[in-house]
């Protein structure tokens, strides 16, 4: 039974931001915390446009709208998260700055059942749970973009993760968001990074060595094979910075060529070229 009612989400980028709409859409209250005052605005303003196209587009109505944005806080300040029954870690794939945030959580998260989850797409979800005092209530739930579209949810519970706390998310994953719950060992990439980067990575190369355009590439996946994108707008829609940061992960962890990032993926990320939320990656975006 899932006993959940009060969920922080730390960061509202494109994932934080959809997994808090997930939440507050399924009906629980959700506060949603970013480093400082402008990216706070940045992330509100993009929930507010999220729920607005989806009543626009008739999958909720005005008055549900209200209502989910009624379920949503906002927060510069950590502190705040005291009565959290669940926080989802949703920042950038760095392991130094998602170690500190769990340090800070151990903190001032109150609750003595409180589940302590990380988004993470790679990082292995031990060290994360070791950098508190309570690693049997750390998880990986990892939803996948766009989150309130896509139906798939990895729950990856650590070496040191209760069963306890394994049935409790997974309670609250497939009993209150309604998604499908699949689970995976902590080992970088989990199941569907672990299939989906290497072949984005072969989508780079082949772009990169000039055996086809990107729209042949692209059209190649789509047209022949009913993918619902290709692969370098698939890179543009994840962020060219989270794929490399998760080769990367993949590269160290394994050291298999097949996920080692190509030279043209890093050079696009160092230019600041990061896909659809920077305007510009394979294609450019108005
Ligand atoms: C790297 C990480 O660790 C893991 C990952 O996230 S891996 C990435 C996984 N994601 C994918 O593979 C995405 C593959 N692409 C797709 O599923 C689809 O192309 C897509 C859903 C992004 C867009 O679909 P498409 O049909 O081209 O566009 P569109 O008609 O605008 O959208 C389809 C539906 O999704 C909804 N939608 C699209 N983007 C949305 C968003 N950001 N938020 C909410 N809803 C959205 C639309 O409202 C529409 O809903 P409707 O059909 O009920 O009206």
């Amino acid at each position: 039974m899932a006993d959940i009612a009060r969920v922080g989400v730390v960061g509202c980028g494109q994932m934080g931001a959809g997994i808090a709409e997930v939440c507050a859409r399924s009906g629980l209250e959700v506060m949603v915390a970013e480093t400082t005052g402008e990216a706070l605005e940045i992330g509100r303003t993009r929930l507010h446009n999220s729920l607005s196209k989806a009543a626009e587009r008739g999958k909720i109505t005005e008055e549900e709208r209200d209502e989910t944005l009624g379920r949503l806080s906002f927060t510069t300040d950590l502190g705040e998260f005291a009565d959290r029954d669940l926080v989802i870690e949703a920042v950038v794939e760095n392991e130094q700055v998602k170690t500190e945030i769990f340090q800070v959580l151990d903190q001032v998260v109150t609750r003595p059942d409180a589940i302590l989850a990380s988004n993470t797409s790679s990082i292995p979800l031990v060290k994360l749970a070791v950098a508190t005092s309570r690693p049997d209530q750390v998880i990986g739930i990892h939803f996948f973009n766009p989150a309130p579209v896509q139906k798939l949810v990895e729950l990856i519970p650590a070496l040191t993760t209760s069963d306890e706390t394994v049935k409790r998310a997974e309670a609250v994953v497939e009993g209150v968001l309604g998604k499908h719950a699949i689970r995976a060992q902590d080992r970088s990439g989990f199941v569907v990074n672990a299939l989906l980067i290497p072949y984005l990575l072969s989508a780079i190369r082949m772009f990169e060595s000039g055996i086809a355009s990107r729209e042949d590439i692209d059209n190649g996946m789509e047209l022949g094979c009913a993918h619902p994108m290709g692969p370098l707008k698939l890179a543009d829609l994840i962020g060219l910075d989270t794929v490399a940061s998760v080769a990367d992960s993949m590269y160290t962890e394994y050291k298999e060529p097949l996920y080692a990032a190509p030279p043209l993926l890093q050079r696009m990320v160092d230019a600041g070229r990061l896909g659809r939320k920077t305007g510009s990656g394979f294609y450019p975006y108005a």
